[in-house]
């Protein structure tokens, strides 16, 4: 029996946001499928909290869509709203609140109150509930900004710069633990970082923007399968895209084949296999 697909998390097409004659998004695209971890990468400024602000309603773009789960994001109904988890860079106001007490708010306006034996995150965050929230660290913060996402069971979660003020041990334990979650959910993941070590363990596609634009969009599988680096251009005729570099370091390429490997041998070109960080640093040139 054929079924129709469900729909994409999150479909983003044809986004431009301005400020003043600053486009800080130019025609962004991009796809969230079920079940996948997207990196969100880019250096400062390129771009990457505008776009989860237009995609989470936080700002009007100028143009283009967005859809989640089909449904046009202005006017996105409360149950469709409530399975996306939000984390931001930093948590501000509420911050009279008693940890749990701030739970027990948030929590009275959810649709789905989340798993109450599910207290994985309220674990990992170690926080005393009764800690005024403008008494904690920034760190902790942060930890508080996570579970206060995650404890609701979002089938989408959309993390910005999430684990920059995590101690070492909290990054280290949240970096194993949401995949897990997203495993045992079936559900989507976006999250920026800027350590880009951390994401390219747990993602399963990478996207890098600059200067508004999307850089490059492409599953992790076929990163390591398909993009190289090179000692110096390739002939036209091998048919590769060039991705990026420039004439002090490497030449990336994407449309890599095995039999490739020979003929580079044979024109002394040397092949470098693909780490995400050193991509990332050629592309964000
Ligand atoms: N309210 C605003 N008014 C004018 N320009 C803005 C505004 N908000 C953001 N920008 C500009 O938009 C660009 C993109 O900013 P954004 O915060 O999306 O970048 P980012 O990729 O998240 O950067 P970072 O890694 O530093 O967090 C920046 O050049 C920034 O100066």
């Amino acid at each position: 029996m054929t079924g129709t697909p469900p729909p994409d998390p999150l479909q983003i097409s044809g986004l431009v946001k301005t400020y003043g004659d600053r486009r800080v998004l130019d025609d962004v695209g991009l796809t969230i499928h079920p079940g996948e971890i997207t990196a969100l990468l880019g250096p400062n400024g390129a771009g990457k909290t505008t776009l989860i602000s237009c995609l989470l309603g936080f700002l009007t773009p100028d143009e283009g869509s967005v859809r989640l789960w089909g449904e046009p994001s202005a006017g996105l109904s409360a149950g469709t709203r409530a399975r996306i988890g939000f984390v931001p860079q930093t948590l501000t106001g509420f911050t009279w609140f008693r940890v749990r007490e701030l739970m027990a708010y948030l929590a009275a306006y959810r649709e789905r109150p989340g798993d109450p034996e599910d207290k994985v995150w309220e674990d990992w965050a170690a926080l005393d509930p009764s800690a005024r929230v403008r008494a904690l660290s920034g760190g902790e913060r942060q930890r508080l900004a996570i579970v206060l996402a995650l404890r609701f069971m979002p089938d989408l979660v959309v993390l910005d710069e999430p684990v920059a003020s995590l101690d070492p041990q909290a990054r280290h334990d949240f970096m194993h633990l949401l995949p897990d979650y997203a495993r045992r959910r079936g559900a989507s993941v976006l999250i920026s970082s800027h350590i880009i070590s951390d994401l390219e363990n747990i993602s399963d596609r990478v996207v890098i923007m600059r200067h508004g634009r999307i850089r490059l969009d492409m599953r992790e599988a076929d990163i390591m399968a398909t993009v190289r680096s090179l000692s110096a251009p390739p002939p036209t005729a091998w048919g590769l895209e060039i991705l990026g570099g420039d004439t002090a370091g490497p030449v990336w390429v994407r449309g890599w084949r095995d039999g490739l490997d020979d003929s580079a041998r044979a024109h002394g070109l040397d092949v470098g296999t693909p780490e995400i960080e050193r991509l990332f640093l050629a592309l964000s040139r």
